[in-house]
């Protein structure tokens, strides 16, 4: 899955896809890259970030959605609101992407039902503004794993298939560094769930620590890259990336090697 901001204040991409006319152009680099998917998202989700009419995110991300769908590349969008995410159904979105995995609008679900299209259910404690003072946790591998569970339940219940979730353990939200790590060596636990599993790793402030200070956002992409390959083996559904190119070459070793070790 390729990451498409078309926001002007995305931590590591803001501004640089704001028009239709870029954004596309950059998806279809994605594509060409490799991608399967293409997020498209048009409210920044990092902490802090302000948030954005349903309004104006719908004029950031559904002609994008409408010209993607048109050139046959499936998208998702990048919503946690029911009227956008209807809407970028209605213009050709394959995949709704909500962040908040149906707590932020309670009319999400039924959007989801009446659409029946696959539906990425995050976990989420809260809004950009409170996410990071909610990072409390006993054991954060067993709480994001019931909270999630919870979240199937309550989206069963408002007639979404199951057959059309797929859960997400969030990465860096309500999640700091150290919790990313324990998730990350937990996937199993949620490949348990007998749903299929997205991980969003991709450039995000834990892999930081892993760079020389002063390193530039994309050095983060080498990390991802390592990740990319580690959620495979896991048997992870798809990662959620900004260097689609660095993902697919580093998961062509990952096959490569595999497709040996079947042919030996
Ligand atoms: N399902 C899912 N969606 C997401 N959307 C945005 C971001 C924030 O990252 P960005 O600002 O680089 O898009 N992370 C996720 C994520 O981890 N999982």
């Amino acid at each position: 899955m390729g990451v498409l901001n078309v926001t002007p204040d995305s931590f590591s991409d803001g501004g640089r896809w704001a028009s239709t006319e870029a954004a596309v152009r950059h998806a279809l680099d994605l594509h060409a890259d490799g991608a399967d998917l293409i997020d498209v998202g048009g409210e920044s989700t990092r902490p802090g970030a302000a948030r954005v009419t349903p309004e104006v995110e719908q004029g950031r991300v559904l002609p994008v959605i409408a010209e993607l769908h048109r050139r046959g590349i499936v998208t998702s969008v990048d919503t946690l609101n029911a009227q956008t995410a209807e809407r970028a159904a209605d213009a050709g979105a394959g995949i709704i992407n909500d962040v908040s995995g149906g707590l932020n609008d309670p009319g999400m679900a039924a959007v989801v039902a009446r659409t029946g299209l696959t539906y990425i259910a995050m976990h989420w404690r809260g809004h950009a503004r409170t996410m990071d003072t909610l990072a409390v946790y006993d054991d954060v591998v067993a709480s994001v794993v019931a909270e999630l569970t919870d979240r199937v339940a309550a989206l069963e219940a408002a007639g979404v298939k199951r057959s059309q979730i797929v859960l997400d353990p969030g990465l860096g939200f309500s999640k700091d560094a150290e919790q990313n790590w324990r998730l990350l060596g937990r996937l199993d636990a949620f490949s348990a769930l007998g749903l299929p599993v997205m991980v969003g790793a991709s450039r995000k402030r834990f892999l930081a620590a892993l760079l020389p200070e002063d390193a530039p956002i994309v050095d983060r992409d080498l990390p991802t890259a390592v990740l990319s390959v580690l959620a495979a083996q896991a048997g992870m559904w798809a990662v959620r990336v900004h260097d689609v190119a660095g993902t697919r070459t580093a998961l062509n070793v990952l096959a490569r090697v595999d497709s040996a070790r079947i042919g030996s």
